[in-house]
């Protein structure tokens, strides 16, 4: 569940007084989602989302991620508008929490994409990459290559007991990936985490990308290992070529990639599936039921982690070197 926080109608009702949105006819918990409490309301004008932000987002960050939503949506991105308040600001304050009211996207997240669907994400994330060019403030990525070791000082004594010989094979990823990191690619605001459940669809379209909480800048490249990682892998832990081919046809028919990104995949897929793998194992191994985050198996990026080790070309993803 991801409503955390409960708030009253006569909170709510106080706070819409705050924006010119019309009167408050309903208003419900969403049940989806990890770390925020999301809302839909009903008010006499349209529907909005209200999303109190939880432990886990830093207050100091709201001012990139909604400035950012704002920008990708005055450049031709589906993604929600945060309203303004009468007295112009964004962020909010209800039930002892930070909130934004944000406009309400239209379409479903899709539970078994086809590859069709895979070829859609790919391009709205180039088309994102390159609506983001322009957009000024920056913000560090906090789940990067030198973040990761410190992450997993915290999940190593008791990773074993999710999987025998996991604290060997990590070691020896993170090893890997301190030392192979590229430096030197394209970057840019990437979402670093478009999950299927962040992108809506109406029919085979992109309606809507969302959750922009961890939206960092960093290499444009990464973002496509981490939505390869999320789409392109089937329930058995098998590669689905069909779908990376899709995916990475459709990005470059937006954004061409260059050789030393193509030639980085294989290592940026590696460290995207550890990055997910570890704080999927560090909520796994020390956040108690019931308490305020959805937990997700971290074994199935221990076996995307497999996979990528063994890649000897980007090929095997479905693109060619140039
Ligand atoms: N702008 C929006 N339009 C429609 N539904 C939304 C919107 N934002 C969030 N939601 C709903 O709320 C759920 C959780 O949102 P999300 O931002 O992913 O939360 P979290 O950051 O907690 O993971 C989504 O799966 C979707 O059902
Ligand atoms: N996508 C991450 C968890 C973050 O969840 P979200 O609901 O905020 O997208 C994972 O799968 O580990």
């Amino acid at each position: 569940m991801a409503v955390y926080t409960d708030i009253s109608e006569v909170e709510l009702g106080a706070l819409l007084k705050e924006y010119d949105v019309g009167e408050l006819l309903s208003y419900k918990g969403i049940a989806e989602g990890t770390e925020n409490s999301n809302y839909l309301l009903h008010t006499s004008r349209a529907a909005f989302i209200l999303t109190l932000y939880e432990q886990r987002v830093e207050r100091s960050d709201l001012p990139f991620f909604l400035g950012l939503m704002e920008h990708l949506a005055q450049h031709g991105v589906n993604c929600p508008l945060p309203v303004r308040r009468n007295d112009g600001a964004v962020v909010s304050e209800i039930a002892g929490r930070p909130a934004a009211l944000i406009t309400f996207l239209e379409g479903m997240w899709l539970r078994k994409p086809a590859p069709q669907h895979c070829r859609e994400v790919g391009r709205a994330m180039a088309g994102m990459h390159l609506a983001a060019r322009g957009f000024e403030p920056t913000r560090a990525n906090a789940l990067t290559v030198g973040d990761w070791r410190p992450l997993w000082e915290k999940a190593k004594p008791r990773a074993n007991e999710v999987e025998e010989e996991l604290e060997a094979e990590v070691e020896a990823d993170l090893a890997d990936l301190a030392q192979g990191w590229p430096a030197d690619l394209p970057t840019g605001v990437i979402h670093a985490d478009l999950f299927p459940d962040n992108v809506f669809f109406l029919g085979d379209r992109v309606s809507g990308i969302i959750d922009f909480y961890f939206a960092c800048n960093d290499l444009l490249a990464y973002d496509i290992a981490t939505c390869l990682n999320a789409w392109c892998f089937e329930k058995d832990g098998s590669y689905n070529l069909t779908k990376g081919t899709a995916l990475l046809e459709g990005y470059q028919s937006v954004r061409p990639l260059d050789a030393a990104e193509i030639k980085a995949l294989p290592l940026l897929a590696r460290g995207s599936a550890l990055r997910f793998m570890l704080t999927r194992l560090y909520d796994w191994l020390t956040v108690s039921d019931g308490a305020l985050v959805n937990k997700r198996d971290p074994m199935e990026y221990v076996r995307r982690l497999r996979f990528h080790r063994q890649i000897s070309s980007p090929s095997e993803y479905g693109i060619g070197l140039k």
